[in-house]
């Protein structure tokens, strides 16, 4: 998330919950199915609510990691470790995790969190994490069968306290004490919460320390009822290898009374905090973060390390919340693109310039673009930072530019894309296809807009090679999928086509093949269909196909009849390709 950031739940809606499509086998229910073998049937309707809520909210950081490395390294000298790290991670995490699931508070059959149900931002907390990686592995091999194969998920080594980010809301009860923690699911009413599982725990510790403080500063938490008030939201981001540590304080109003002591007098319980900023949010908005900022201590930023080289981040920009599976993210996106230095390569949605400048070393040059402004000015003093000189960043929509690139008749090797959840647009994969790079690496956190992007991206001539899935949101429903396009080479197609005995003439007449009416009705109506029924229907609805196709091979063969309901659905993908 960035600085749109939602501070309600609404906000964090699951997508691949709330759609129809794929609804037989939906991660959610499963979720629910196994809280109900696990606590009984009278919890199983509260966890399925609960758990009906994406965990967008939930913002932290891992504390365990040796801080202070220094940013020389070059991503290629990490290589070896890395491929070391992704294949040894996957056994034992799911032996450690699995530790911790089972630890005597789940066996009591209570959960490992206290608000777990309110909450609703772990949704996969109380099972077993080698079962959320099988339910998130199965999930998004449903979504992806179509498109392309899938590798084994790669999950984590300790799937705790790995986010890098924590945000809590603050509030206070009739009595005026005040408390923090999150929002309770679809409503603005606040959870209280100390600690959790998977933020950072020092970055617990400040906002229990801030909180702490507030009497005695005399400062008031905002009331959304009344606006009154002045704290609203504690943000705090820590560098995972620097260990520099952000504390923003978001205020209803610009007013913060005696703002400097109370900053240093949270430094001195905290040293280790580099930057303290203020930020205003008057709004009546679910936005965490307004647009006016001032830096109450340090340089207004963190620095942290990725794939060995040095990124600043500012408070408003993009960063991914768990380093130790981006490592192994970027590194596989990378691998993918199978770059040999000569290309020209578009990093699309790239936020801090994170992606680009990790592959700049394999390019011959690099154009990212972002539509934050405070993350491309990150993204080009990351480039100066880290002595980048062939990587350059422009701030604007990823379609409009790629759309302006086309235009002009530019062109491009390789594109990265790692658009927000809500996915990316026709306008950027229509210019992409203008564009004809041979590969294309989708870097997706929504599975299931990357599966409608990739029958898009398939329509315009790419064809999905390869997908992997990286569990960088343990705990949560959440998971981020990279996928290799390759450009089809249209001789390739024609060949294939001719070899397929599926084809007939109106089909290659007419755009749609057998398969890609068989798949539109899988995704659609979650029905198979043969290529029987498809010419049955084809032909009772009076398009030509080829005489000798699907004619029973004797007198008085019985050939099986297309059942009506597979009749409507086929009859609605000759639609949709615009064959009748
Ligand atoms: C999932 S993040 C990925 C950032 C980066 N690739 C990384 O790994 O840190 C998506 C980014 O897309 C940016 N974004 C959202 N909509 C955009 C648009 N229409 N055009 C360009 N960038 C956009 C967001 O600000 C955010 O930085």
């Amino acid at each position: 998330m960035n600085s749109g950031e939602k501070s309600g739940r609404k906000s964090g809606e699951n997508t691949w919950q709330k759609t129809g499509e794929w609804s037989d086998k939906k991660l959610g229910e499963k979720a629910r199915k196994y809280q109900g073998e696990k606590s009984g049937k009278n919890s199983e309707k509260e966890t399925w609510r609960k758990s009906e809520q994406w965990s967008d909210k939930k913002l932290g950081e891992n504390p365990r990691k040796n801080s202070g490395e220094k940013s020389d390294k070059k991503f290629g000298e990490k290589q070896t470790k890395w491929r070391k790290e992704s294949a040894e991670g996957q056994q034992r995490g799911e032996r450690k995790a699995e530790d911790k699931a089972f630890s005597k508070e789940t066996k009591k059959n209570r959960s490992q969190c206290p608000v777990f149900r309110k909450c609703g931002g772990c949704q996969l907390l109380d099972m077993p994490y080698k079962k959320q990686l099988e339910l998130k592995q199965k999930q998004l091999e449903t979504l992806l069968k179509p498109f392309c194969r899938l590798e084994a998920m790669i999950g984590m080594e300790d799937p705790y306290h790995y986010r890098n980010k924590v945000h809590a809301v603050f509030d206070h009860d009739k009595k005026g004490n005040p408390f923090s923690g999150v929002y309770e699911a679809n409503s603005h009413r606040v959870v209280p919460v100390e600690s959790c599982l998977i933020e950072d725990e020092k970055a617990d510790e400040i906002i229990g320390t801030i909180r702490g403080m507030l009497k005695s500063f005399k400062i008031r938490t905002y009331d959304e009822d009344t606006g009154y008030g002045l704290l609203r939201h504690v943000l705090i981001r820590r560098g995972f290898t620097t260990g520099e540590i952000m504390v923003v304080l978001v205020t209803a109003s610009p007013i913060f009374p005696s703002k400097n002591n109370f900053v240093k007098a949270l430094r001195d319980k905290h040293p280790e905090i580099t930057t303290a900023i203020q930020n205003v949010n008057g709004r009546g908005t679910s936005m965490v973060l307004g647009d006016k900022e001032h830096v109450l201590y340090g340089k207004g930023y963190i620095e942290d390390i990725l794939c060995g080289y040095r990124f600043r981040i500012s408070s408003k920009s993009f960063y991914q919340v768990n380093p130790v599976q981006t490592e192994i993210l970027y590194k596989k996106a990378i691998e993918a693109a199978g770059l040999t230095g000569n290309e020209r390569v578009i990093d699309a949605y790239c936020g801090i310039g994170t992606i680009g400048i990790v592959a700049s070393q394999y390019a011959k040059e690099v154009i990212g673009v972002e539509l934050n402004r405070d993350a491309v000015k990150d993204a080009i003093e990351n480039a100066k930072l880290n002595d980048v000189s062939n990587v350059k960043f422009y701030c604007n929509d990823a379609g409009k530019f790629m759309e302006n690139m086309a235009e002009s008749g530019e062109h491009a090797d390789v594109v990265f894309l790692d658009p927000p959840r809500s996915g990316s647009t026709v306008e950027f994969i229509d210019s992409v296809a203008k564009l004809k790079p041979a590969k294309v690496v989708y870097v997706s956190c929504g599975p299931e807009t990357l599966a409608r992007d990739l029958e898009l991206f398939r329509k315009r001539g790419y064809e999905a090679r390869k997908g992997w899935g990286i569990d960088l949101f343990p705990m949560t429903a959440h998971v981020e999928t990279v996928v290799c396009l390759s450009r089809k080479n249209p001789d390739d197609r024609i060949e294939i086509d001719l070899s397929l005995d599926e084809l007939d003439i109106t089909t290659a007449e007419s755009k749609a093949t057998y398969e890609e009416i068989k798949d539109y009705v899988l995704k659609n109506h979650s029905m198979k269909v043969s290529s029987l029924y498809i010419s049955q229907v084809k032909r009772k609805l009076g398009l030509e196909i080829g005489t000798s196709y699907n004619l029973p091979k004797s007198e008085d063969a019985r050939v099986p009849q297309c059942p009506l309901n597979k009749e409507k659905a086929i009859t609605e993908a000759l639609n949709h390709f615009s064959m009748i």
